[in-house]
């Protein structure tokens, strides 16, 4: 199979330049620009015309909770795959809080033969560490999955790791990079305990930033960072929430961040018109935190975004700071709400591919993606500016059929998504038929 994508404006690697690019089966046989016209002639199987677009890599998202196996009834891989094509993703990591929790080489097994089955985009997954199960570390293909995840901080799914001698051991020998959860599970409680002691059991929405505090998660992100610095460990610290915490990173190369779409778009002002839908863990915090992590994308502070794509049901998301659930939806429309940011001069739209595409596949050795490069897999996106759509029921395609974002209109949508090499989405039309591939990390071959 031989498909042109022609007349779109592609970004990749800080330039962004009118040109052409030949897919051969899996793979970017070849990529030139425009300007002596040298669009390839010959015959294609398929053209897609990409006039009006930017061409871009997939969105590689390497922090979902897709929830299968054991929470299906709020996600799972078919629909969640699904809904990030929509969005323009290619590729995603998921997290081991599911039923079994992925903290055995066995639940991690499991998951890819899940995927393969299932998934309808590229597919790898964390695996979870916990106090005891330091001597699994030894047993991990470095070449099948993106890193260990270690929760230094209580969320759902209960997979608090408390031990120092523990995280000592996790630091010491993983032999892959470490995505920590960084908040201070005693300082919580002790907030929370006083919340509760004024408000009552179930302390209102806007407490939430105030109990899962800032000092909560400056101490636990103080501590990964003390602990890899200690061991030279490869650390990466998911969902960072405040200014405070960008002081940590920036020295040394191998302690990196993340910040992931709440976190980005939303403040604590949005408590008061969207309640518990934007309760997650690390709590959204103030307006001046979420402008510092803005201003972080474009310093280097911040190494990836990822959606924290965390589906609970609407009827779990009610209540109080106790009580609601913590997570919401995103992956459908990461991509969108980052380019929003373009049109309000934040960030280029090339560094919005750096971050999405090209710094994932870096941080996490990914073979042969996040790059539009002869000889990579032809994960491939067209998104379009001034293309507004409204988020409605509609148009929501995660199983939960809720979105923090209902109501809001964006400016850039996705026009298609193609995954090594095979027409994903286009226009909304979505094949699923297809079934991506288990991404492969750190080695020259795939
Ligand atoms: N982010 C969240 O608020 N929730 C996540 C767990 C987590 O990453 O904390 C979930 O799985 O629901």
């Amino acid at each position: 199979m031989r498909i042109l994508i022609k007349n779109g404006w592609i970004v990749n690697e800080g330039r962004t330049f009118k040109g052409s690019i030949v897919i051969e089966n899996d793979y970017i046989q070849s990529v030139l620009g425009d300007e002596l016209d040298n669009t390839p002639r010959g015959t294609y199987d398929k053209e897609v015309d990409a006039t009006g677009c930017f061409v871009c890599p997939g969105v590689i998202d390497s922090h979902v909770h897709f929830r299968e196996p054991g929470l299906t009834n709020k996600a799972d891989i078919a629909s969640e795959t699904r809904a990030a094509a929509f969005g323009g993703v290619t590729s995603f990591f998921d997290m081991p809080n599911t039923l079994p929790q992925t903290t055995a080489i066995e639940a991690l097994e499991a998951k890819f033969d899940i995927a393969k089955e299932k998934s309808s985009i590229n597919y790898s997954f964390f695996f979870g560490a916990t106090n005891n199960n330091a001597d699994l570390l030894k047993e991990l293909d470095i070449h099948r999955i993106p890193g260990v995840k270690l929760f230094m901080g209580a969320s759902t799914g209960n997979m608090l790791v408390d031990q120092r001698n523990a995280l000592e051991r996790i630091f010491a020998e993983s032999p892959v990079l470490i995505m920590t959860h960084c908040e201070d599970s005693g300082i919580i409680s002790a907030n929370m305990k006083k919340a509760k002691a004024e408000q009552g059991d179930d302390p209102d929405i806007s407490s939430h930033p105030l109990i899962r505090s800032e000092e909560a998660c400056y101490a636990s992100s103080s501590l990964a960072v003390e602990l890899a610095n200690q061991t030279g460990a490869r650390l990466h610290v998911a969902h960072l929430t405040t200014e405070k915490e960008l002081s940590l990173f920036g020295n040394n190369p191998k302690i990196t961040a993340e910040a992931v779409i709440p976190h980005l778009f939303f403040c604590d002002k949005d408590y008061a018109s969207l309640k518990a839908l934007i309760k997650c863990n690390p709590a959204i915090k103030k307006q001046s935190d979420r402008d510092a992590l803005r201003l972080a994308l474009t310093n280097g502070k911040i190494t990836t975004i990822g959606t924290d794509h965390a589906p609970h049901l609407l009827s779990e998301k009610q209540g109080g700071s106790a009580s609601a659930m913590s997570g919401m939806p995103m992956v459908q429309f990461s991509l969108s709400a980052m380019l929003e940011l373009v049109d309000q001069g934040v960030l280029t739209i090339e560094r919005v591919v750096e971050l999405m595409c090209h710094n994932p596949s870096k941080l996490f050795e990914i073979n042969q993606r996040g790059f539009i490069r002869e000889g990579y897999k032809a994960d491939i996106i067209l998104v379009q500016q001034n293309s507004p759509y409204t988020v409605t029921e509609d148009v929501i395609q995660s199983k939960c059929k809720w979105s923090p974002l209902m109501g809001h209109t964006f400016n850039w949508q996705v026009q298609t998504t193609i995954c090594n090499g095979h027409i994903l989405y286009n226009k909304g039309h979505f094949d699923d038929s297809y079934r991506g591939e288990e991404i492969r990390f750190r080695s020259t071959h795939s």
